[in-house]
């Protein structure tokens, strides 16, 4: 193991990042909460402020993927399609199988220029995580509860006021509503099988209303659905820990553009386009599986120097202070002082390993199992 590497492997610096990033996400929180009297004079204004200021948080992420692990991102995809890619709003529609699917989507935004705007479907638990669900709030990230009976008009409502956002986003949508588990596979596969639909080796099946309404609610202002699948050379599993500890691995993203007008308009028909678009995808992991690469040329951006620049900026403004601080606590020599930092470093750790654990599948929720309506056991 080289110096860097058992550097990266050291508590001590994985402090210091999340101490970076709490502590500059929470500044940018609250320059976003000074940003609300603007929404009222100019909303247009407003929003392209706090794309800069989502930036801030979410490309320090990318930085620890890109730069600190070193992980590589490789896109398949069609080169004719390529040059389109951050010029238009777009519907991704990404598997839902790792725990750091949607860094790698992130990283993606962020290489394309997207990555301050961009939003994603997202269930409402998220948006009290402190610094992400918080930007996201002003973001306007559009949040939904799994429960058709109330997000069917919430939803709608926040897609309706996208269609002026004033810079080109990409829309996530993890259409199979939770991350695969084993045991959430089978469960929705037994639904598969009730409604006569193929089985699906590699996804869940999706859920179509939130696909259909997004579609619905987009269409004229969104030009695509980039129909995205990931997947990990050598079978990694990588995390969000394995990320801040410096491990390195490859993602391989494959994407086919394909233009909204050709989703049909008609609401079974939308629902029935969207299984048989998770057939393929199905078709797309095996291929992986058996030769270990996606259909189709690479076509990679190359990573950005700018998540790094702005990860050592904020890291200059939130460290000086830390070790002006440190170096007059050790020279009071005070005991109790010392103590009181040692137990606030505790607390913030242990609020990081918190954020850290809405990452990890072992922690995800019961959605998709508990209430299956074909559980007869
Ligand atoms: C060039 C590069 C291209 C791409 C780069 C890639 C990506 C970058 C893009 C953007 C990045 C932006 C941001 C990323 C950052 C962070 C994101 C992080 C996380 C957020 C992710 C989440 O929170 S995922 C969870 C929330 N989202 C969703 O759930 C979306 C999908 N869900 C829906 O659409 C749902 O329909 C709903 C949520 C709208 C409503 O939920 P409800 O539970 O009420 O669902 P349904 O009524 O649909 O469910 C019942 C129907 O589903 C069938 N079904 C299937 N399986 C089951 C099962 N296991 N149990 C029960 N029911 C099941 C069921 O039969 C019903 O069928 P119907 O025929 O009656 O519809
Ligand atoms: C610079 C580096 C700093 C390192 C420290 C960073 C720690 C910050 C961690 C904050 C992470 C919060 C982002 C949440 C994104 C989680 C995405 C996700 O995957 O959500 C799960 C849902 O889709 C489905 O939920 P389940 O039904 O599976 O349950």
């Amino acid at each position: 193991m080289g110096l860097l590497q058992f550097l990266k492997s050291q508590f001590l610096c994985h402090l210091i990042m999340c101490y970076v990033f709490l502590v500059s996400g929470l500044i940018v929180n609250l320059i976003q909460i000074c940003t609300l009297p603007l929404w009222l004079v100019s909303k247009q204004l407003a929003r392209k402020i706090n794309i800069r200021l989502a930036y801030c948080i979410a490309s320090q992420m990318v930085a620890a993927l890109e730069w600190w692990s070193g992980t590589e991102c490789t896109l398949y995809t069609d080169p004719k399609r390529y040059p389109l890619y951050g010029k238009e709003n777009a519907i991704v529609v990404l598997n839902h199988t790792f725990e750091i699917d949607f860094l790698c989507g992130w990283t993606f935004c962020e290489r394309f220029g997207v990555l301050g705007s961009s939003k994603v479907l997202a269930k409402r638990e998220l948006a009290y995580v402190p610094v992400i669900g918080w930007m996201w709030y002003f973001l306007e990230i559009v949040f939904c509860k799994r429960k058709w009976e109330e997000d069917r008009t919430t939803v709608a409502q926040s897609l309706q006021k996208l269609r002026d956002y004033p810079e080109n986003y990409w829309f996530l949508l993890f259409c199979e509503g939770t991350r695969f588990t084993p045991k959430k596979h089978q469960f929705s596969m037994q639904i598969a099988e009730s409604k006569g639909l193929p089985k699906l080796k590699y996804h869940l099946l999706p859920r179509t209303k939130g696909f259909y309404v997004t579609v619905q609610n987009l269409r004229g202002t969104a030009a695509a659905i980039y129909d995205s699948t990931l997947n990990f050379r050598n079978n990694e599993v990588p995390t969000l820990l394995g990320i801040i500890n410096g491990k390195k691995y490859h993602a391989d993203l494959y994407v086919r553009r394909i233009p909204l007008e050709s989703v049909p308009e008609d609401e079974a028909e939308c629902a029935a386009w969207l299984h048989k678009l998770y057939q393929e995808k199905d078709g797309f992991q095996e291929q992986y599986a058996q030769t270990g690469h996606f259909p189709g040329p690479i076509m990679s951006p190359p990573r950005r120097p700018w998540s790094l620049i702005n990860w050592l900026f904020w890291s200059c403004v939130v460290l000086y202070p830390l070790g002006l601080l440190i170096a007059q606590m050790l020279s009071s020599g005070s005991v109790l002082t010392i103590a009181a930092a040692v137990v606030v470093c505790s607390a913030v750790s242990m609020g990081m390993r918190w954020m850290i654990g809405q990452t990890e599948i072992d922690k995800s929720s019961n959605y998709g199992i508990k209430a299956a309506p074909l559980n007869n056991n």
